[in-house]
């Protein structure tokens, strides 16, 4: 039997024995003594009796044991020309400092603070900072909305937030204060103080509540780490669902940092002094987990870059990254590879920067294509891991584990599932699927340490959203199948839930904006398929009787609705206006049909439908590449 077989089999059937020694990895203040604690079920808490501190871990440590002097972490900033390194000892300091000026407002364990910050390293001293004092923060991606960030707000309610005065995109500044300024406006819950680290390229008017960053932090006197339990909220990240309302997933201290450690090693092949590079976003469940956490939990040094693949300022961008900093390997999205191959198909640029440190590419986050994977594979020579996981797991379901056992890969899966995760295809009725038959991907409870133990204030629908559907699994909203030989295919979301860019957005969402328009009488918006974001948004809406709008109009006031109502990265611009939605007869919207239709499908068309003519009339529609 081979590592990778070895290690999935005990983590099964002696789940207590695997994680317990995994935990070793970590430093504990009361080391556990139990792994798992299922008093609750189907709400699991993973080490029960454990005391740790996150930032402690991520940080102190590796200065206590004489690492203070190596690079934590490498701040690179083609967006505004500058950059920055940060040992260890000198990261502990700035958290610990701003952890002095959270406290100084009264910020303490277990009290909420929203982070809206772009990728500047202060990003990572605010998560930082919040794990010391056992604070729970919670990031907001700065391509949402005011009216996303205020439901954000008003979930989680937090003491503080902490704010950039902007973030910068190639084409434009974005000022942040107006979009905290509008948010609070619109929000229920009113923080105390908001912090805003303020930017020479757009200084923000401070009002009363709002403290500069610089005079707070050097005011202030550094924190020392809070201890906690390890069943303590770590962190609330919101993701969309199949409704308007975003779900806060609740990401606890102990099972966190014992997964996230496990998984450099084992998944990622990382270890201390390693450089790491993941081109995400700190306001994503990638860039918490492996921009800030995981790599600074096994002292490695991992790069932070505010920039794009291409345009910041070509599409060489990322191997230079990569060949200045002696990167070992790249964590991002297929959709920033498909955006360098778009502008850089031969791979060019590719050829002006010495690569050798390079080991590995990992691409998660949507469906890698095949070929995306075959150009990379071609052009970096290096293995290509596509693997798979969510905002909920945390860390990944399904990977090759490089660090562990290299496994041949199978173009199209995301190969084996890690340890702890026992993947299950199941049927409409529950019932467990043969290899290669397609069905929902359902794991089986418990789930690992480090996944979500619940939604934010809300076990219900933590247990409505993803237990209620098969008794005894979680359901992931993905569907597929398993092969003979335990490979894993996901073929895609089997709900409403499109992801665009690798950002996942919620259709709902955009059909409220989309039906408010006083001219539209009803709307579906479904996800079509994008060659380079891999999804993108389609609205197809029936106007009013008597409403004498032009569609190009319309178009444009629905665009800017959703641009206002939900950001910029919904990337939503495509509507047209039909006759008739296709219903079945008790009224429900055809959705998946019509998704099936436009992604060019051979779409079975159920027996319940109203009006097959409806259906006919809009294939026309939904096959056009815009509407
Ligand atoms: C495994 C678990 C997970 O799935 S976690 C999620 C993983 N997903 C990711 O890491 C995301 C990967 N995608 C990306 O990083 C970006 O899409 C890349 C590939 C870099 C392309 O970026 P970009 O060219 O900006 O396109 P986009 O579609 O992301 O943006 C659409 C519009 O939104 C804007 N935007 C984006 N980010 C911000 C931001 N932080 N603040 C303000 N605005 C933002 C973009 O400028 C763009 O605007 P516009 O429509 O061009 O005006």
């Amino acid at each position: 039997m081979g590592a990778y077989d070895e290690s999935y089999r005990r983590s099964l059937d002696d789940p207590h024995g695997f994680w317990l020694e995994a935990a070793e990895a970590i430093s504990w203040t009361r080391p556990p003594t139990r792994a798992i604690d299922a008093t609750d079920a189907p709400i699991y808490r993973w080490y029960p009796d454990g005391v740790l501190n996150t930032s402690y871990n991520a940080l102190d440590r590796h200065i206590e044991a004489g690492n203070g002097d190596r690079t934590a972490l490498i701040y690179d900033s083609p967006v505004t020309g500058t950059g920055a390194t940060f040992t260890y000892a000198e990261l502990r300091d700035e958290v610990a400092r701003f952890a002095g000026a959270l406290a100084s407002l009264g910020v303490g364990k277990g009290d909420r603070v929203v982070v809206y910050l772009p990728m500047v390293p202060e990003a990572v001293v605010a998560m930082l900072a919040c794990a010391r004092l056992g604070a729970i923060h919670s990031v907001v991606f700065g391509g949402f909305a005011p009216r996303e960030l205020a439901a954000r707000i008003d979930d989680a309610t937090p003491k503080v937030i902490v704010a950039a005065s902007c973030g910068i995109e190639p084409t434009r500044v974005v000022e942040y204060k107006p979009i905290i300024d509008e948010a609070l406006r619109i929000s229920q819950h009113q923080p105390e103080h908001a912090i805003v680290l303020q930017r020479p390229q757009a200084e923000a008017t401070l009002g009363e509540r709002d403290l500069d960053w610089t005079d707070l932090t050097a005011k202030a006197e550094p924190a020392d780490p809070v201890q906690v339990d390890a069943t303590d909220p770590l962190y609330i990240l919101y993701t969309s669902g199949t409704t308007g309302k975003p779900k806060g997933v609740v990401r606890d201290n102990g099972g966190h940092a014992v997964a996230l450690a496990w998984t450099m090693r084992n998944v990622y092949d990382i270890g201390p002094g390693d450089v790491w590079w993941t081109a995400s976003d700190v306001g994503w469940v990638v860039g918490h987990s492996y921009i800030v956490y995981a790599p600074l939990l096994v002292g490695a040094t991992t790069v932070l870059y505010e920039g794009k693949p291409v345009g910041t300022p070509d599409a060489g961008a990322f191997w230079r990254v990569i060949s200045e900093h002696g990167a070992k390997a790249l964590f991002t999205a297929p959709t920033a590879i498909r955006a360098i191959k778009k502008v850089d198909p031969e791979a060019a640029e590719l050829a002006k920067y010495p690569m050798e440190s390079f080991r590995t590419l990992f691409l998660a986050g949507e469906r890698l294509d095949p070929e995306t994977y075959h150009w990379s594979h071609e052009h970096l020579g290096v293995p290509v891991v596509d693997h798979w996981w969510q905002t909920e797991t945390g860390w990944p379901i399904a990977a090759n584990p490089r660090g562990l056992e290299p496994l041949p890969t199978k173009p199209g899966s995301a190969t084996v599932p890690m340890p702890g995760w026992n993947v299950q295809i199941l049927d409409a009725y529950g019932k467990e699927l043969l290899p290669q038959q397609e069905g929902a991907i359902a794991i089986k409870l418990p789930l690992p340490p480090g996944a979500l133990p619940t939604l934010w204030g809300d076990d219900q629908r933590y247990i409505d959203s993803y237990l209620k559907e098969y008794d005894g699994y979680y359901l992931t909203g993905d569907g597929g199948f398993i092969d003979e030989d335990g490979y894993i295919f996901v073929m895609g979301r089997t709900d409403d839930v499109i992801n665009v860019a690798g950002h996942r957005l919620s259709t709902g969402s955009i059909e409220a904006v989309v039906a408010a328009n006083a001219a539209v009488a009803e709307c579906a918006v479904i996800g079509v398929h994008d060659p380079l974001k891999g999804q993108l948004p389609r609205a197809l809406v029936v106007l009013k009787a008597g409403a004498s709008v032009s569609e190009e109009t319309l178009r444009d006031e629905l665009v800017a609705a959703v641009r206002r109502e939900i950001g910029p990265v919904a990337a939503f611009r495509d509507v047209s206006v039909v006759d008739a939605l296709p219903k079945t007869r008790s009224g429900k919207i055809l959705r998946r049909t019509m998704r099936g239709i436009a992604d060019g499908r051979d779409e079975p068309v159920p027996s319940t439908i109203e009006d097959p003519a409806v259906l006919d009339a809009l294939r026309p529609v939904l096959r056009s590449q815009e509407g």
